[in-house]
């Protein structure tokens, strides 16, 4: 952590649009033309690819890229198995699935010298690793950047920073996110992440399932929500470095150390589309009513992956971003709700409309499939009795990770000192007002 370290991060250059198929060179020719796997690739680099996706999935859905550096992955002495901390991984089965709503304040601090990789903490998940299917929820709160190098094939890690800013040093480059943008690192990507202030503090969405993509726009037409054109990738940035480095690979479920005699984030060139990225949220397009009716969060996607079934996402990543609020008519607040799909919501910043108080940046809650949730009471009060004029709302950014299965708890989630033991109670003491004419 250092002033120098932001402003590299606040320097670094990038690659625009979600999908596309981009190109970068560190050194001018490095990238091959013409050909992906030349006899001999240019400046004495070896070639290799890197498959998000498999070989003959759809060309419109196809995730891959061409690296080339400075020593093949394949050279690396074998895995052994390293302690897995407080990550955890699905299948879940150490603990009964909870209908009840339960919300959790922020992790506790923890010790000096804790990089983010050790202090993923996960709260739960569903699906099945060994089948590419469901999703984890994790939480980081970290105080150390990382000197060694993590990479994932259990799935791709949406990092939602909520404190602390991140420099994340990838195969790819390096990408810089605050609280209030999120990163994506691909399936199988390494990276290390240093750390831009003294403790750094967010959530990670692990998806095992297909890689998030866009969602559709249908009537809404060709523009909005998350405009492509925002996602930005690193340009190709390598390190060229001799000695001993700690790679940790998590493979279904474990995490596994060996130790490098280089950096194996060593790319000197690359080109495709299986790319890491960052995205500003408060760059998404939000739409709503102008009319009447609270729309459902779907209109709030940011991200989906798509499951086999059209529609139905194993998770959608929602964003709930400063917006007007203009219905007429209208309980402006979210409404009470109980939805075949499960939801995990955190708080990057703020307040969230559905919640007066309880709900805090770096908490979060889980409201499982079909569990009665929506406006507390004391929101029900004020919403069921403001004057409706248009309001801005402009203090909070909140998100959901929504899933099509129930999301099982960890023990350790399940325990946690920071629980919160009485969260039913915001639901208590709702009046009766019924009175049928007589
Ligand atoms: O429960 C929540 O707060 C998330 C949510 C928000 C909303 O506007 C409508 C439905 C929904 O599940
Ligand atoms: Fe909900």
């Amino acid at each position: 952590m250092s002033g120098d370290a932001r402003k590299r991060a606040e320097g670094l250059s990038y690659l625009c649009g979600f999908g596309n198929q981009h190109s970068s060179e560190a050194v001018p020719g490095a990238l091959p033309q013409g050909r992906n796997s030349p006899q001999r690739a240019p400046l004495g680099l070896y070639a290799e690819q890197l498959s998000g996706t498999a070989f003959t999935e759809p060309r419109a859905h196809n995730r891959r890229s061409w690296l080339y550096r400075i020593r093949p992955s394949a050279a690396h002495p074998p895995f052994a198995r390293t302690g897995n901390g407080t990550l955890r991984t699905a299948p879940f089965r150490q603990t009964v699935p909870d209908p009840n709503r339960l919300r959790w304040d922020p992790l506790p601090e923890p010790a000096a010298g804790t990089d983010f990789l050790a202090s993923l903490w996960t709260l739960g998940g569903n699906g099945d690793v060994a089948q590419r299917t469901g999703m984890a929820v994790h939480l980081y709160h970290a105080t150390a950047s990382m000197e060694r190098v993590f990479s994932d094939a259990d799935g791709e890690l949406l990092i939602v920073p909520e404190k602390g800013g991140l420099l994340l040093h990838t195969e790819f480059g390096q990408l810089h996110a605050e609280p209030g943008h999120v990163a994506l690192i691909p399936r199988g990507v390494r990276f290390r992440v240093e750390l831009l202030d003294a403790t750094a503090r967010g959530y990670v969405c692990e998806n095992y399932g297909s890689p998030f993509r866009l969602p559709e726009l249908g009537p809404i037409g060709a523009n909005g929500l998350a405009n492509p054109r925002d996602f930005l990738a690193p340009v190709a940035a390598y390190e060229d470095v001799e000695g001993p480095v700690e790679v940790v690979n998590k493979f279904c479920g474990n995490l596994w150390a060996a130790t490098y005699d280089h950096s194996p984030l060593d790319v000197v060139a690359w080109h495709g589309n299986h790319v890491p990225y960052v995205y500003d949220l408060r760059r998404f397009n939000v739409m709503g009513t102008i009319s009447y009716d609270h729309p459902d969060p779907s209109i709030f996607t940011v991200l989906t992956s798509p499951s086999d079934t059209p529609g139905l996402a194993g998770v959608d990543f929602v964003v709930f971003a400063p917006r007007w609020l203009v219905g007429e008519d209208t309980f402006r607040p979210p409404y009470f709700h109980r939805n075949v799909m499960s939801e995990y919501m955190g708080l990057i910043e703020g307040a969230y409309d559905a919640k007066a108080e309880g709900f805090v940046p770096g908490g979060g809650s889980l409201h499982n499939m079909m569990s009665a949730h929506g406006p507390d009471r004391e929101t029900w009060e004020r919403a069921s009795t403001a004057e409706l004029r248009p309001q801005k709302l402009d203090d909070g950014l909140a998100f959901m990770f929504e899933t099509r299965w129930p999301v099982a708890l960890t023990p350790h989630a399940l325990r946690a000192e920071h629980l919160q033991q009485r969260y039913d109670d915001v639901w208590r003491g709702f009046e009766r007002h019924f009175r049928p004419a007589h």
